[in-house]
């Protein structure tokens, strides 16, 4: 994992025991499950939004700015259900080199 989210994943689980006030990530923990996946959905429809205007304007900057949100809010979720970055990496590790194509077939019965 880098070690930048290594950083930020080692800051989140610190916050579990942070006071609401003094932390925004613990103010989530505090507020549940809810409203951290409603942070998330909030977070994607910003990423759509920014995406679908960088391609007609070129503003890229959004993107990333939203993307980063994005990113933090799910690696809040992740560390809500006990779960880290490396479990989201050693999915992708698995699946490194097949083909979503190759892997579509092996599981779409044929007719
Ligand atoms: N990377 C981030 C980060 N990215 C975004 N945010 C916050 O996420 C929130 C995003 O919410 P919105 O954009 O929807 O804005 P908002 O209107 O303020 O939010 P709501 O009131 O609607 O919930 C903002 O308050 C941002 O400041 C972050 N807050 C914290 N971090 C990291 O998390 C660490 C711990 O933060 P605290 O728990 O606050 O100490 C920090 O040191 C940073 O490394």
């Amino acid at each position: 994992m880098s070690e930048l989210l290594q950083a930020l994943a080692e800051t989140l689980e610190q916050r579990k025991s942070a006071a609401p006030e003094s932390s925004y990530v613990a103010s989530l923990y505090a507020k549940g499950l809810n409203k951290i996946l409603e942070k998330v959905g909030e977070e994607a429809t910003e990423v759509i939004l920014a995406a679908k205007d960088a391609e007609t304007s070129g503003a890229k900057d959004a993107v990333t700015q939203e993307m980063a949100d994005l990113w933090f809010h799910c690696m809040i979720c992740l560390a809500h259900l006990n779960l880290s970055p490396d479990d989201v990496l050693k999915v992708l590790a698995e699946r490194q080199g097949l083909s979503g194509l190759v892997e579509k077939a092996s599981r779409t019965p044929s007719n």
